[in-house]
């Protein structure tokens, strides 16, 4: 079998369409709305949670069956309807530029969704290339207890710093020996101002 390709996918402002509205279209539409995706669901019936997002227009719902039009010009379709010839006709609307996943079947679209775990910047996205959906989920749980509030932070820190090594630091080789460096473990566990200060004395000392 090839391999799925991984990518992080820019969906901000992105109009994506979401055929169905029951439990399964509203987990991908949670995944979609911390992307900041322009959310559109063709569906004749919603879930609570999706109506209150619709009331208070986060998304938008056209209350109704599906039809090829629904998905003219959309990015990214996802269909969770929970008849497969529905699935089937978004399947037949798609266009070759569409990326499409077609949730009760993991064969007919062109991209799957991973298991995610977020802290801060950090995302760790887990696939089991479909063979155990369960498993990728039991997977991420575990990542809660390794990476905490304090790694989100850590992280905040690392692009401040990238971000200022880049501007001021010239020598590829000074810059790459400093971003090594604040890797080290010991700068999780230091304070915000703690770490500020190691690595200014750092970039004094390499630079
Ligand atoms: C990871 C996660 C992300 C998400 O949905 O956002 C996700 N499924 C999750 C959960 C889950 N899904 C299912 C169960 C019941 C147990 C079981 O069947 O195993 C559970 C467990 C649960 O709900 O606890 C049933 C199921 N899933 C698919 C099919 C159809 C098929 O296999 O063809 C059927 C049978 C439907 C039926 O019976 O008719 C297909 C897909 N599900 C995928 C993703 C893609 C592959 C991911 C991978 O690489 O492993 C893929 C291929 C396409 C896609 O949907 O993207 C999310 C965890 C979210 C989290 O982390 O909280
Ligand atoms: N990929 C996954 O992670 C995963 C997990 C479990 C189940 N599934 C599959 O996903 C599908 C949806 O499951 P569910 O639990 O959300 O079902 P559900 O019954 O809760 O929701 C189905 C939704 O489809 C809508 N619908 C019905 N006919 C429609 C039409 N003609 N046009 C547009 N919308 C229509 C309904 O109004 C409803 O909102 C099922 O096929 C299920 O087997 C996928």
């Amino acid at each position: 079998m090839d391999n799925y390709y991984p990518v992080m996918l820019k969906m901000k402002g992105k109009r994506a369409v979401v055929v169905g509205g029951g439990k399964i279209a509203e987990r991908k539409i949670k995944g979609l709305l911390e992307a900041g995706a322009d959310i559109l669901v063709i569906s004749p019936k919603v879930t609570d949670k999706l109506l209150r997002l619709a009331t208070d227009k986060t998304i938008k719902w056209e209350q109704k069956s599906f039809e090829p039009a629904d998905i003219k010009g959309a990015f990214l379709v996802i269909t969770a309807v929970n008849e497969r010839a529905v699935n089937q006709s978004v399947q037949d609307s798609i266009t070759d530029q569409q990326l499409f996943c077609r949730s009760d079947d993991q064969g007919e679209g062109n991209f799957i969704l991973p298991s995610l775990f977020r802290q801060g910047k950090l995302t760790i996205a887990v696939s089991t290339s479909g063979a155990s959906p369960g498993m990728a989920k039991k997977i991420t749980a575990g990542f809660s207890s390794v990476y905490d509030d304090t790694f989100g932070e850590y992280l905040d820190f690392l692009d401040q710093c990238r971000k200022y090594i880049r501007t001021s630091i010239k020598d590829p080789d000074k810059r790459k020996r400093i971003l090594t460096e604040i890797l080290d473990e010991e700068f999780l566990n230091l304070s915000h101002k703690e770490r500020e200060e190691r690595f200014l004395g750092l970039c004094i000392e390499r630079g």
